[in-house]
């Protein structure tokens, strides 16, 4: 891999491009340095997927290695956990400063493992450093309680930090959520060991190593590599502390099994399959760009993708028919390219997966309005990757594979809806309780009952912690909302975690309760 040394002496898009980046350095990261895994059960290939090469062959480390990580995170904790909350948050806004240094060297690195387009992973690290800075702003004012007792005595309750604490992470934002993880955990005064996806297990190194530059104490943030066995082994260790999981829902089940045995707190971020609302009296640029920022973002590989697009019945043709255009629009191919917007998926068993899903529909009854074929860019050196045409499907219906299931990729599902009653109990017919959108003008809509009523209305698979709520709106006139900076796009987090005591977790991990995002259009329509 090109050494650190060279990235930091030339921008990266000068010095990497696709088809040219192999690691050669050791993937684990423990006691402040790389290394070679201890013990191994099996090796795992990563996939550069925009071109299908592989850029990384490394091993799974066994019982023996998880134990020296574990070994050194407590070793490491014992320091970090005597830091008062100021001297912690100093460390974090280093870390943080010199990711937003580095962040056109961590994106193309990103890019190049994930396959999203640079342009979406620049703003994967800006949230990332972000994240850190918001939970070194926290970390000075967690304080327990004072409690005045009879007779003159008081009690008083202190936080204290769990201890070593794992962090697994999906494949879709690897850098993003080793952030999303270790930020929290480190500013309460936790250690953890992080385990990457075996599919992007590069850039958490690039985390580790500017952590140490940071000030965090050898050993205090450790990665170790591996697939399934060596989650298992990471979240039955009877040293861990608690566990942080983003994945799939049935990986979340078997994690949560596996904690209970040990009576640690979990906290998953798992699927979703979320309805994004379009009312009639909508803007319909905005919600246009809305929808294709909900489906095709990441090449659709985004748990919060607003995929039941509910379009009220008498917008229904022209907002389809904008759908559609902005969507052929969408420029597919080299994920390093500045103009690039749709980079490749993941890997050839989920281009795959994502295939079917788009044949079933069809079989149910769907109509394929565009796309859902494989993609073969010009650029003869893109010839292996992973790519797909973004797809929109009309004349979905509730029960269908495609609106049931997440598929986890560019696939849109229109569905029509004629009253806000009607559409709103369809909305929240799903078992995946995550993210819900809103595109209309009306902000005082008088929401039938409790507007809750888009919430999740069972518990999340979610989790408490992760994502919390997400309510998307848009459309809203700006002079309403004076504090945003446009009025495009909106994320409104609502974090419905009860906040307990020793769980470092309960604070939303997306920062602050409400952010604006400024995004340009994907589609170059
Ligand atoms: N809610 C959220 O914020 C997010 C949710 N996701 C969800 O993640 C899924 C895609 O990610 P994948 O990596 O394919 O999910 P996955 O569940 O297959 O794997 C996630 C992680 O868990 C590890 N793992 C797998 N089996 C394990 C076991 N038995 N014990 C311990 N660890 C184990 C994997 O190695 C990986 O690091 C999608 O369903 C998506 O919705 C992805 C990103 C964010």
């Amino acid at each position: 891999m090109l050494s650190r040394t060279v990235w930091a002496l030339c921008p990266a898009s000068a010095i990497m491009s696709t088809g040219t980046f192999v690691v050669s350095q050791p993937l684990n990261y423990r006691g402040g340095a790389r290394v070679n895994p201890a013990d191994g059960s099996g090796t795992e290939k990563a996939f550069e997927p925009a071109t299908g090469r592989v850029i990384a062959t490394f091993t799974c480390s066994g019982e023996k290695e998880v134990n020296l990580a574990v070994e050194d995170a407590r070793a490491a904790f014992r320091t970090w956990k005597k830091k008062s909350g100021m001297e912690r948050c100093r460390v974090l806004l280093e870390a943080a400063r010199i990711i937003r240094e580095r962040k056109d060297e961590i994106a193309a690195v990103e890019t190049i493992n994930n396959g999203k387009s640079v342009f979406e992973a620049r703003l994967d690290i800006d949230t990332s450093w972000q994240c850190l800075e918001y939970y070194a702003g926290l970390a000075g004012s967690l304080a327990g309680e004072h409690i005045q007792l009879p007779g003159g005595s008081f009690g008083y309750t202190r936080r204290e930090p769990l201890g070593v604490c794992v962090g697994i992470g999906a494949w879709n934002y690897p850098f993003q959520i080793a952030c999303w993880k270790s930020a929290p955990a480190l500013a309460c005064g936790n250690a953890m060991i992080f385990k990457p996806s075996p599919f992007t297990p590069v850039s958490a190194l690039l985390l580790a190593e500017i952590y140490t530059q940071a000030g965090v104490p050898p050993g205090l943030f450790n990665v170790v590599q591996g697939g399934a066995a060596t989650g298992q082994l990471l979240c039955q260790h009877q040293d861990v502390a608690k566990v942080s999981f983003t994945g799939s829902v049935p990986t979340g089940s078997k994690i949560m099994e596996m904690s209970a045995k040990g009576i640690k707190p979990v906290t998953l971020e798992l699927g979703g399959k979320s309805p994004l609302i379009i009312f009639s009296d909508c803007d319909m640029p905005n919600a246009v760009k809305g929808a294709l920022m909900a489906n095709f973002l990441t090449q659709g590989e985004v748990c919060c993708n607003g995929t039941r697009v509910f379009v009220q019945k008498d917008i229904l043709d022209k907002f389809t028919a904008e759908v559609v255009r902005q969507t052929q629009k969408i420029k597919i191919g080299d994920p390093l390219l500045e103009d690039t917007r749709m980079g490749p998926l993941i890997n050839g068993p989920h281009l795959e997966r994502v295939l079917e899903f788009v044949r079933l529909a069809r079989e149910q009854g769907a109509k394929v309005l565009c796309g859902g074929d494989p993609y073969v860019p010009e650029d003869p050196k893109l010839k292996g990757g992973y790519y797909m045409t973004p797809c929109v499907l009309t004349d979905c219906r509730d029960d269908m594979t495609c609106v049931k299931e997440e598929i986890f990729g560019p696939v849109m599902s229109i569905l029509s809806f004629d009253t806000e009653a009607e559409v709103l109990e369809r909305a929240n017919n799903t078992s995946f309780g995550l993210a819900a959108g809103v595109f209309t003008r009306v902000w005082q809509r008088e929401w039938p009952s409790d507007h809750r009523v888009l919430l999740p209305t069972q518990d999340s698979v979610c989790g408490d912690g992760g994502c919390g709520v997400c309510v998307l709106t848009a459309g809203r006139p700006k002079e309403e909302h004076p504090g945003t900076q446009q009025h495009d796009f909106q994320m409104l987090n609502v974090d419905l975690g009860a906040f307990e005591k020793r769980l470092y977790f309960q604070l939303s991990q997306q920062g602050a309760g409400r952010q604006s995002l400024e995004l340009p259009p994907l589609s170059h329509a």
